[in-house]
């Protein structure tokens, strides 16, 4: 597939000093779209990886999955029984059964029945399976002294059949399921167990999936702590312990949580010098003092992909390509500038970065489901509203304490409601993007406390 370079969504190219600027902010669907362009262009002519079948479980296929043989790959009895040749009354033969796993030891010739188990090759000849419970043995006297071996036959013994035997019946035939080269799973199927199993059956070691997105995340903030309790106007850094594992759980490699604090050159220099395909920045993205994000990238030579989206909350939120390393030129690198409020943050992840990162996964964009919402939402005149809110009885009721800087509604969520501008009756469709995590058993009484 040949993808365009993702163009800027807004006018303007490079990110440079803020100062006048127009009002560049995306309308929401746009941006993500625009992030989903962005991880599709990324992940073109990045080969995928072989996983051992182990190691793929919960990815995507890269590449569908076409068997590698045909499924049987041989006929196979469907019963324990017998492999017969022809009408009956057969002749058993004494030199063997026909296990699982074993090549078959005899050639059945017209009127011939030899024993077989489930899942053995048939051996050639064979023109039906007649099942142990659908027999009957006869034995020659001249041989009933001689001691009985479980698999030989007296000789002299005849089988008769106690139903009609129909040719065919219960053997498998060799590429029932499928011819080698047939696909199997198209690309893009998530890896279940099931889907193990299959390859498995298929012949496969390895499967192909995509590299996982390699992410690094810098916290900025000189007023951030990493311990204790807030005081003399410090706080505790929200980000740094959410972001890692959020990431995780999005499937992608987080390569190290750093911080860098209101250092511009710091920041210049951890933006330049990652290899992650995705750096995720923290706070400084709007115009304040020491808020170095957009003129670090203007300095980087980066491309501002998205400017702003009209998004409450985080509608500082960036999307930018990193210009080409010169170690790995065909390396293309984004960065994802989250705005520091804590929930603003939330949603420039889950607007930008996810969608970025599923694509780069070979994911596709994810589309959320639609609930219908319990009660009215109001919504932004002219701006989207990301809202937390927990599903009840087939219904999305909104969550208190979902200001921008507030976290306590997202963290007793099951999603984000996607409110359009002007808001939402009660009853009416909206979209949700959920959490990437099963919901807390138990839960209930906490969020109690945070209904609107
Ligand atoms: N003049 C304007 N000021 C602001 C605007 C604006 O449009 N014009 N937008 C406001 C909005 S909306 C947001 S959101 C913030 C975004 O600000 P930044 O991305 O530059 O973030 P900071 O200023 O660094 O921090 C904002 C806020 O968040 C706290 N913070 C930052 N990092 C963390 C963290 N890791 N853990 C917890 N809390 C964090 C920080 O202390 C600030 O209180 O800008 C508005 N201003
Ligand atoms: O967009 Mo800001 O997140 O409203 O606080």
């Amino acid at each position: 597939m040949s993808l365009k370079e993702p163009l800027p969504v807004a006018p303007g190219t490079a990110a440079g000093p803020r100062a006048e600027q127009p009002h560049r902010a995306t309308v929401w669907p746009e941006a993500r779209a625009a992030a989903v362009r962005a991880g599709d262009f990324a992940r073109a002519g990045r080969a995928p990886l072989g996983a051992p079948l182990g190691q793929a479980l919960g990815q995507v296929l890269a590449e569908p999955l076409l068997a590698l043989t045909d499924l049987p790959p041989f006929d196979t009895s469907a019963m324990d029984g017998w492999a017969v040749a022809g009408p009956g009354p057969w002749a058993v033969r004494e030199d063997g059964a026909v296990l699982a796993g074993h090549a078959p030891t005899a050639v059945a010739g017209d009127g011939e029945a030899v024993r077989i188990a489930t899942g053995a090759r048939v051996p050639s000849g064979t023109t039906a399976v007649l099942r142990t419970e659908h027999s009957r043995t006869e034995h020659s006297r001249t041989e009933h002294s001689r001691v009985e071996h479980p698999l030989t036959e007296p000789i002299g013994t005849l089988l008769h059949a106690l139903r009609e035997v129909v040719p065919g019946q219960d053997i498998r035939p060799r590429g029932q399921e499928c011819r080698s080269g047939d696909e199997l799973l198209p690309a893009g199927t998530r890896v279940t167990p099931a889907v193990l199993g299959l390859a498995a059956a298929a012949g496969y070691d390895e499967l192909p999936v995509p590299l996982r997105p390699r992410v690094e995340i810098l916290i900025l903030g000189d007023e951030l702590l990493t311990a204790g309790l807030p005081h003399e106007g410090l706080i505790r850094d929200a980000l740094g312990p959410m972001l890692g594992p959020w990431l995780t759980a999005l499937g992608a490699d987080v390569l190290a949580t750093r911080r860098i604090g209101d250092d511009a050159e710091e920041l210049y220099a951890a933006v330049t010098g990652s290899t992650a395909d995705l750096v995720l920045t923290t706070g400084g993205t709007a115009a304040g003092p020491v808020d170095h994000v957009h003129g670090v990238l203007g300095k980087a030579g980066a491309t501002l992909l998205v400017d702003g989206v009209k998004v409450r909350p985080g509608h500082p939120m960036l999307l930018a390509r990193l210009a080409a390393d010169r170690g790995r030129p065909g390396h293309v690198r984004h960065l994802v500038g989250l705005p520091g409020n804590p929930l603003a943050a939330v949603s420039g992840l889950l607007t930008l970065a996810e969608p970025l990162l599923r694509a780069l996964s070979g994911e596709g964009d994810g589309t959320p489901r639609r609930v219908p919402v319990r009660d009215e939402v109001h919504g932004h005149p002219y701006d989207t509203r990301l809202v937390p809110v927990v599903h009840r009885d087939g219904r999305a009721v909104p969550l208190r304490y979902n200001g921008p800087a507030m976290l306590r509604g997202i963290a007793a969520a099951d999603g984000l409601a996607v409110v359009p501008p002007g808001g939402a009756h009660a009853g009416r469709e909206l979209d949700i993007l959920d959490l990437p995590w099963p919901k807390a058993a138990g839960a209930a009484p906490a969020q109690g406390a945070c209904f609107t």
